[in-house]
Order: structure tokens, then C-alpha cells, then sequence
């Protein structure tokens, strides 16, 4: 039998069962953290998605969920562009506002989300992302709370996408070299 997406990873960085343990602990702290606080999550699609379907539910506390669509990679490399592909619903202003993504590799993506949602007068704005690759980042960013941090290296599964394939992967994986730079 063959197994066309999992023969495309070099290695398995974070299992199943490493992912879902990380991300109680995840949500541990932020029900600790926001206690007697109305939490609002602001989602950054398409990657974050099953970091949040996991985390919201890992958060013992009212909270309220949002979305906003940006993307600016293109293969595995940051255009530098950010664009949003569909904005929020509902109003920030005055709300504690805690961003779920699922990587800050360079940084531009958080940038802009966090000088856009800043403008909009929320009580606080926070930073939970399920990976940090520190490696390349351009501008100095860090996250308030963070999942694993990582090497320097183009990894795909758990919502992360090369192309928009591989997001179904239940673990994070490396990659392999050679399906972004064809054989060498
Ligand atoms: O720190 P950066 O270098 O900006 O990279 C991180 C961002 O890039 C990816 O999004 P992408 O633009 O690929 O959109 P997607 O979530 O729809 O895949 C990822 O989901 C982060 O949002
Ligand atoms: O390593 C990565 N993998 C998938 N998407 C990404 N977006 C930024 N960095 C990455
Ligand atoms: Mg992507």
C-alpha cells in the first residue's frame, strides 16, 4: 500500500500524541491566566484551525471565538505581503483579545495583524502560537505563550500547509527536501 503524503515527510517532529498533551498544558495556563475575564479568541486562518478546534476546548472558561483570514506564503517562501483574505466579525474594542496562530517563522504575518487589531482599541491584545521558529525572524516578535520552539526547518501538518496540501497530517513533519526543490 502506498502512503502518497506521509512518504513526502523526512521526519516526524511532534506526534499526536505530543500535540494534544501540549496544547492541554496550553490551555491549562490560559484558563488560569483569564479567570474573571470575558477571552476572546482571534483566529488566524487557514493553519490555526485545528490548534483552535483543540485549544477552545481545552480552556475551561467562557470565551468567544473570531476569525480572520491572512496569508501572504507562496510554496515556502513569505511574499513579505500580507493580505487579509476576510475580516473579522464582530468588534474587538474593549475586549481581551488573545491572537491563536500556528507558527511565527518571520514574523510579517503577526506584524501586521497585531498594528491592525491594535487600531481597533481592544483591552488587551495576547499571543498564543502552537510553534515558534525564532531562526528567521525579521523584526523582533514574541509570543506571549508557545507550543514548541522550533529549528529551522519548512514543517507541514497539523493545519501547516506547503502549497495548501499536507493540512490534514495529524503530527508535524519536516518536509522533505526534495518535494519544494524537485530531485537534485
Ligand atoms: O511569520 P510568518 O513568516 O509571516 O509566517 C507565519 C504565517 O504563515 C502561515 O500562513 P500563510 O500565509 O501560509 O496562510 P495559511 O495559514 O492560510 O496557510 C502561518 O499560518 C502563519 O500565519
Ligand atoms: O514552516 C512553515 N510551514 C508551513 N507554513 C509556514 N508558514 C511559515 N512558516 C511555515
Ligand atoms: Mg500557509
Amino acid at each position: 500500500m502506498s502512503h502518497p503524503m506521509h512518504d513526502d515527510i523526512q521526519e516526524v517532529l511532534y506526534t499526536q500524541e505530543q500535540i494534544q498533551q501540549r496544547v492541554r498544558e496550553l490551555g491549562a495556563q490560559l484558563t488560569e491566566d483569564y479567570a474573571g475575564r470575558d477571552l476572546h479568541l482571534v483566529t488566524i486562518l487557514k493553519g490555526s484551525l485545528p490548534f483552535l478546534a483543540d485549544l477552545m476546548r481545552a480552556i475551561d472558561l467562557p470565551l468567544t471565538v473570531d476569525l480572520m483570514g491572512v496569508s501572504s506564503y507562496a510554496g515556502i517562501h513569505s511574499t513579505g505581503e500580507v493580505r487579509v483574505t476576510m475580516d473579522l466579525d464582530e468588534t474587538i474594542e474593549g475586549r481581551h483579545v488573545v491572537i491563536v496562530e500556528d507558527i511565527i517563522d518571520t514574523g510579517n504575518t503577526l506584524s501586521y495583524v497585531l498594528r491592525n487589531l491594535r487600531q481597533r482599541a481592544p483591552a488587551s491584545v495576547k499571543i498564543v502560537t502552537f510553534l515558534d521558529k525564532p531562526a528567521r525572524r525579521g523584526s523582533p516578535l514574541e509570543a506571549d505563550y508557545v507550543g514548541f520552539t522550533i529549528p529551522d526547518d519548512f514543517v507541514i501538518g497539523y493545519g501547516l500547509d506547503w502549497n495548501q496540501r499536507y493540512r490534514n497530517l495529524p503530527y508535524i513533519g519536516i518536509l522533505k527536501r526534495d518535494v519544494y526543490a524537485g530531485p537534485l
